[in-house]
């Protein structure tokens, strides 16, 4: 029996006609026998697969050239509308004519914006945010319920901005859009249509009451408020607009001194949006004329604002450098592989800047430090190797942490001094940002564009990370230094050491002419460093060889990354005390430096153009 199958580009409804069917149908031949057995999917497949939607999710990423970091969003956000006011009159048994009765509407909730640390991008923000309504209100002098607040949470170090009027990300306010859905009708319907979204009336007393004295009078205030809010609402938004640099947690404390017993709130974050207030029942229009007024009003909108939200990633440390100069492993070495970077050896792996907290003890070990002979290998890898211990059943018998912890305190030594565990007294700490790669013309948007140097502008040091292992990482450090040049003069001043990485790959096991060749390169790296870089209070940048796999000589580098760290904020308090909140990073530089070459075109030791 031959199966039938739809001929390609036959549109079902062409089977509406009977005589198409016969045309649109042919003999399709029958399915291969359904395979039992699942198909083996090998290692290499897996691996295969994983490499190719990795590469899919980074070309996707360089041809958006940075426009999908979302260090930048801009939203439109609406406060909740009020509830309407409600018209009726009180009944009661031996009273059928009771005085008007309608509850107010609640109030529609106000839209704040609150700074978080627990969030690192603005990417789960939504783009418009409405207000939560408030409830109308109800016969017997029942008001609604107000709206609850919406609390807007952005990352610490978000930047926002109203957006002026005429601008054309601007979106229109409650006047505006209410003209804007009136285009096109004439006179008397938009009357009608300014009634109905202002006015409730009792049940087929419309048209009675726009006849009434009454009625027009109160429409006549109601129009004098509404301008009067509009002409508020113009000034505030010329003379102060929004602005708020959220780089500080709001304080959740109850205050020391507040009074015993006293309710602790939560605090809500800055106010961006109002909601409306709500309509007003029908008791408030009783007069001398009308002692039963049958309307009542509705709620009003909520405020419109358009703003503008710019993440700012606030770090301490901010790493430049190329595609794979091992940036992530460093930064995953450092803070004892809590900074979840993902490291993989192929060109932007790293898409978003990851914030890590680097913790270190009085004596200078720091928590990274603490669990010797740990590899921080390619997070594929290592994932691997996690599973396969699990498979093996290396965890079965593993002490809880309770165990561990009763067994320390007889012990009385320190048997685990690894994972998540830092057990000395922190003393010091400060947080590193690392950032996608950068290559020649990055600050022209080229490769992952430049939305992430954005992010660097306000980090107090910036080191320069570079493969030892290539064949000239000096070249490497000229570029990067122009490409920061380039997006922001001065901002390479910033710069107070270069990490050579990779130096476990020199040496070529203690043979003393690779021995003598990883010290004769490593003495020109210094050479030029010396002769062509300077940082912005005149020093010479450190150059510190270390290898963030293995965890080598790290420890200097966090000493080194400390002072910095400790001087540009001793420097920031000396000189701005009443403005610590402003980050000015070129109060911290001093002495500009000259005579820097041009960035090259070169090649890197592996053979490709940087200038891709
Ligand atoms: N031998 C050795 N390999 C390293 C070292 N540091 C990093 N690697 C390897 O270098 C490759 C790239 O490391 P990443 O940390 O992903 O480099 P990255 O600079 O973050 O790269 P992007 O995110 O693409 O900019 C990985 O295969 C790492 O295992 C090191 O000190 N020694
Ligand atoms: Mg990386």
């Amino acid at each position: 029996m031959p199966r039938f199958g739809l001929l390609p580009g036959a549109r079902w409804t062409a089977l509406r006609n009977t005589e198409t069917i016969s045309k649109a149908l042919k003999p399709v031949p029958s399915p291969a026998p359904a395979v039992c057995a699942p198909p083996i999917i090998t290692e290499d497949d897996e691996s295969l697969r994983d490499r190719l939607r990795r590469r899919r999710r980074t070309e996707w990423k360089r041809k958006q050239r940075g426009q999908t970091f979302l260090d930048n969003l801009i939203v439109s956000i609406r406060g909740g509308s009020g509830g309407d006011g409600c018209v009726a009159f009180h009944r009661e048994k031996f009273k059928p004519i009771g005085p008007p009765s309608g509850g107010n509407g609640g109030r529609g909730g106000d839209v704040y914006i609150m700074p978080t640390p627990h969030l690192t991008t603005l990417s789960g923000i939504a783009k418009r945010i409405r207000g939560n309504p408030g409830a109308n209100g109800q016969g017997t002098w029942q008001n609604g319920k107000n709206g609850e607040p919406l609390v807007i949470k952005v990352p610490l170090g978000t930047v926002v901005r109203e957006i002026p009027r005429g601008d054309s990300r601007h979106s229109p306010d409650e006047w505006e859009a209410e003209e804007e859905s009136m285009q096109g009708l004439n006179t008397g319907e938009r009357l009608q249509k300014m009634r109905d979204s202002r006015w409730v009336h009792y049940p087929r007393y419309g048209q009675t009451n726009l006849t009434r004295d009454s009625f027009k009078e109160a429409e006549q205030s109601l129009y004098a408020q509404e301008r009067e809010r509009r002409y508020a609402r113009r000034q505030r938004e010329l003379q102060s607009p929004i602005y708020h640099d959220l780089d500080k947690e709001l304080n959740t404390s109850k205050s020391i001194d507040a009074p015993l017993g006293a309710r602790h709130r939560e605090p809500l974050g800055y106010l961006v949006a109002s909601g409306g207030s709500g309509g007003v029942g029908n008791p408030h229009f009783v007069s001398q004329e009308n002692r039963a007024p049958k309307f009542a009003t509705r709620g009003q909108p909520g405020e419109r604002i358009t703003l503008a939200l710019e993440l700012k990633i606030l770090a301490d440390v901010g790493f430049v450098g190329m595609p794979n100069a091992g940036k992530s492993t460093l930064l995953r070495a450092l803070t004892g592989g809590r900074a979840k970077s993902e490291v993989a050896s192929y060109a932007f792996t790293t898409l978003n800047p990851v914030v890590g907290i680097v913790r270190v003890a009085a004596d200078g070990t720091f928590e990274g430090g603490v669990r010797a002979g740990r590899v921080y290998d390619e997070t594929v890898l290592e994932q691997q190797q996690e599973f396969e211990r699990v498979q093996r059943g290396d965890y079965a018998n593993a002490l809880t942490r309770n165990q561990t912890e009763e067994r320390r305190q007889t012990l009385r030594v320190n048997t685990d001094r690894g994972g998540y565990h830092f057990d000395l007294a922190e003393t010091f700490r400060f947080t590193i940002a690392d950032n996608p790669g950068l290559i020649s013309n990055s600050s022209e948007n080229i490769g992952l564009g430049h939305s992430f140097l954005r992010s660097m502008e306000r980090s107090l040091a910036l080191a320069y990370i570079v493969d030892l292992s290539g064949a000239a990482p000096w070249d490497e450090l000229l570029v990067l230094c122009n490409e920061l040049e380039k997006y922001q003069q001065g901002m390479s001043r910033k710069a107070r050491i270069v990490i050579a990485n990779k130096a476990d790959l020199l040496g070529g096991d203690g043979d003393p002419a690779a021995v003598a060749d990883a010290k004769a390169k490593l003495s020109r790296l210094e050479r030029f460093v010396a002769e062509w870089m300077v940082g912005g209070d005149g020093r010479y940048l450190d150059v510190v060889p270390v290898s963030a796999k293995f965890g080598q000589n790290l420890t200097r580098v966090v000493g080194l990354m400390r002072t910095y760290v400790q001087e540009a904020r001793d420097r920031l308090i000396a000189q701005a005390p009443k403005e610590l909140d402003v980050v000015r990073p070129e109060q911290l530089m001093s002495s500009p430096t000259e005579g820097r070459p041009e960035a090259r075109d070169i090649t890197r030791h592996d053979g490709r153009a940087l200038s891709s």
